[in-house]
């Protein structure tokens, strides 16, 4: 992981055609480059409210680390932990405050309101009571995340009205001047954590029967990562060490994959690169709201249902790199003559930059390197894995 590096002046924000805006870089950058580490201004759990923590898989309710030992309970509710007093601390004025713990325990004790609804309605009253909560204990990041991608009139009436009945009947945010707990402002907070929320994963374990399927600890909303749009074929991709022993260890890390020159647009892939073109397009219309015409669309576009399009159905959420079913490449390596004028080879990409352990998917960046020249090295951001860089 990189800690302290400057990563202030490497991209500035730009509109681009289609788009909305965009992160573009300021100066040529080199694989491996860190071109951001930010922070979350809101981050919450990922386990329905239906399922307790098990001792097997305890994390602090702050910071999301694995709780090693002896843990710190909520004095008030003590069903919430913390790795340790100061986490409990800086809990209690921030994302633990006495409301958000009396709205949790409220929930819990009437479950049979929202047992018989999916989990992603647990998941989302979650979301909107740590948002309430930020609109309290910081009024400019709660208008930041408003300020964010997502439109209110793009979600279901029934949902937004469901968890406006949930929220406000066992647990009404304290009324605030210019704070109204409207249909639309729920409407609109759901849609801006669908598009922007990233999701903090479990450690990949390979070995699992589920065939290293990963799952998401917490979801996280990242001011400046938030402004990355999606390519298939990234030149970015993010890593991050949540249960790390350094602070900042819910912080995101974006590395480039490979050099690029100065003006253009970093691109991270919303999910793992490997899903198939119908998978991909289906994923980005339903939960990102958008046509994906990149490079490697328009080429995979063409390719028969045989050639990589077979649909594995999939339905997760919010940039968490989940897994899917293996995209087949043809055996001829298409390429891709992209729109500024580089080759950039499909085959090329997977053989270079997709972690060939069994079941992983992830993506490789060269570890960050002090002189001018990539590492050899390269890390998975999703095993964490590296692997000596073989493919020139
Ligand atoms: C995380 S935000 C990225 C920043 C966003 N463009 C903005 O202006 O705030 C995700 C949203 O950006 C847009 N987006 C991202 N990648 C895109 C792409 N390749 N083509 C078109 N729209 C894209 C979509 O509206 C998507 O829901």
């Amino acid at each position: 992981m990189s800690v302290g590096v400057n990563t202030e002046t490497l991209v500035r924000i730009e509109e681009i055609q289609g788009r909305g805006r965009g992160l573009v870089c300021t100066q040529p950058l080199r694989g491996g480059q860190v071109v951001l580490i930010d922070s979350p201004i809101l981050l919450y759990s990922a386990l329905p409210l239906t399922k307790q923590q098990d001792s097997t898989f305890l994390y602090c309710d702050k910071c999301f680390k694995t709780i090693q030992s002896a843990s710190v309970s909520c004095p008030t509710c003590s069903h919430h932990q913390f790795c340790s007093p100061s986490c409990l601390s800086a809990a209690l004025s921030s994302s633990h405050t006495p409301w958000v713990c009396q709205s949790l325990t409220r929930l819990r004790q009437n479950l049979d309101f929202l047992q018989h609804h999916c989990v992603e309605r647990q998941i989302q009253a979650r979301f909107l009571i740590a948002a309430c909560n930020l609109a309290f204990v910081s009024p400019s990041d709660f208008q930041f995340l408003l300020s964010l991608q997502g439109r209110a009139e793009d979600e279901d009436p029934g949902t937004v009205q469901f968890l406006r009945s949930v929220i406000s009947s066992l647990c009404p945010p304290p009324p605030i001047e210019g704070f109204s707990f409207s249909l639309e402002l729920i409407a609109a907070l759901v849609a801006k954590d669908k598009f922007n929320a990233f999701g903090l994963m479990e450690p990949l374990n390979l070995n699992e029967e589920n065939g290293g399927q990963r799952s998401v600890r917490a979801y996280g909303i990242y001011p400046k990562a938030a402004l990355f749009n999606h390519d298939c074929l990234p030149n970015a991709c993010r890593f991050d060490y949540v249960d790390t022993a350094n602070n900042g260890n819910t912080d995101i890390i974006v590395r480039m994959i490979h050099d690029v020159p100065q003006g253009r647009e970093i691109c991270l892939s919303y999910f793992p690169v490997n899903n198939n073109y119908s998978t991909r397009q289906k994923r980005l219309l339903e939960d990102y709201g958008f046509t994906c015409d990149c490079d490697r669309c328009k080429v995979e576009a063409t390719w028969s249902d045989e050639e990589g399009d077979s649909d594995n159905g999939d339905d997760n959420e919010a940039m968490e790199e989940d897994v899917d079913e293996p995209m087949e490449v043809p055996s001829n390596g298409e390429d891709i003559d992209n729109d500024n004028g580089t080759d950039f080879p499909h085959a090329y990409f997977f053989l270079k930059y997709m972690c060939t352990r069994n079941n992983c998917w992830g993506t490789l960046a060269p570890l960050p390197s002090s002189d001018a020249k990539p590492s050899n090295l390269l890390e998975c951001n999703a095993c964490g894995n590296v692997k000596n860089d073989e493919v020139c």
